[in-house]
């Protein structure tokens, strides 16, 4: 059941956030949505999250996602009829289930009034979805249709040093203006390191400076280094990006802050309201007037295919379609109603790659798609 506080002033329920959760490998990107959908449990009324993990190849989730990405694709069979390494098979993995993404749509409209809040986990490899064309076309379709956060992880003890802060976010700063939306730096594991020296250089300039004087950046006639110099310079830029900022300090472990993170959720919320959501108006009008479009559609679909690896002259990826077609009946109830693992346990079996493969089964005989 939504709570009160997520009422609008006509008294009907506010759409749920949805809060995507990116940040370097090892980051805790898992442990903090893990503690965040607790948090949310242990509120009064209790408000548990609708949670979808699209890391296909995590080993375990600590919480009890309603959709898995691993319940529709078999990341290593991927690797095995891909002839791919761990990187390739889970950007293809996402870029399979991309395709099939206005499914996973549906299901989170039908939960929307049930639901405050909706949570992504993202793969493990950043870029994997950061610059990919499936993870644009997610967040894309996600933040057209509900309010949207980025929730960037920052793993604090592992970005004490200015270098390696500026580096991170250098990083961040190209999610935002890439994504355009609004905005959380999460400083995660402040039970280990403090981010106070953090926040303050992102207050201070100046104090970002000292610090990287004092990392004793200069070469043997004592001028600073041409690495020294690069990074205030790009300090200097970074600035600017501050400014549109929230940052938040949380322990994914102790809990600390969550309450914190969820005000800066608020707040963000308001922003995709007074600055997204206009600004997505603004450029559907333009589309719709573009001649161009076709053009651009059409590159981006063959930007898509490559990310595939597919050969589109022959169009393959017919026969691919084709196959999940054979197995389609099996993702609808009596009813005809797509079938939701958190309503019912099992999988979602979208494109259940291991399945059509196996000997006996409708999908013996179909050739797959090679690079
Ligand atoms: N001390 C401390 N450790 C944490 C915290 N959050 C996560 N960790 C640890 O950091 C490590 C990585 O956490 P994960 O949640 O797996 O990180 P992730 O970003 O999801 O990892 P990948 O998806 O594999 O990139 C684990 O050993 C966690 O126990 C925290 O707040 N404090």
């Amino acid at each position: 059941m939504a709570s009160s506080s997520a009422l609008t002033s006509e008294g009907s329920k506010k759409k749920p956030v949805v809060i995507i959760t990116i940040g370097m490998a090892g980051s805790g990107k898992t442990t903090f949505v893990q503690r965040i959908n607790s948090y949310l449990n242990s509120l009064s009324p209790p408000s548990p999250p609708y949670k979808l993990n699209l890391d296909p190849a995590v080993i375990n989730v600590p919480f009890d996602p309603n959709i898995d990405i691993r319940d529709t694709i078999d990341f290593k069979e991927v690797m095995k009829q891909y002839n791919l390494g761990p990187n390739g098979g889970i950007l293809t993995a996402l870029n399979l289930f991309a395709t099939k993404f206005d499914q996973v749509l549906n299901l989170m409209e039908k939960r929307s009034d049930t639901v405050d809040y909706m949570i992504l986990d993202t793969p493990g490899q950043i870029e994997i979805f950061t610059w990919s064309a499936s993870g644009a076309i997610i967040t894309d379709a996600v933040a057209s249709s509900f309010p949207t956060v980025v929730a960037y992880i920052i793993d604090t003890p592992r970005t004490a040093a200015p270098a390696t802060f500026m580096s991170n976010m250098l990083y961040a700063c190209s999610i935002l203006y890439k994504t355009k939306l609004p905005f959380i730096l999460v400083f995660n594991k402040t039970d280990v390191t403090s981010p106070e020296p953090m926040l303050e250089w992102m207050r201070d300039f100046e104090e970002f400076q000292k610090a990287l004087t004092s990392e004793g950046h200069r070469d043997a006639d004592g001028e600073p280094t041409y690495m020294n110099s690069l990074m205030n310079s790009m300090s200097l830029v970074l600035d600017e990006f501050y400014k549109e900022l929230k940052a938040v300090p949380v322990s994914s472990y102790t809990g600390a802050g969550i309450p914190e993170f969820f005000k800066a959720v608020e707040a963000a919320r308001q922003e995709y309201e007074t600055e997204y959501l206009p600004e997505l108006a603004r450029v559907t009008q333009e589309r719709a007037s573009d001649r161009k479009l076709a053009e651009k559609k059409e590159e981006s679909l063959n930007r898509f295919m490559k990310d595939l690896s597919v050969d589109s002259k022959r169009s393959q990826f017919e026969k691919w379609s084709s196959v999940d077609e054979e197995v389609e009946e099996d993702d609808y109830d009596d009813d005809g109603e797509y079938i939701d693992r958190s309503e019912e346990k099992g999988p979602v079996p979208m494109i259940d790659i291991g399945k059509v493969r196996k000997p006996g089964t409708a999908g013996e005989h179909i050739n797959w798609p090679k690079p």
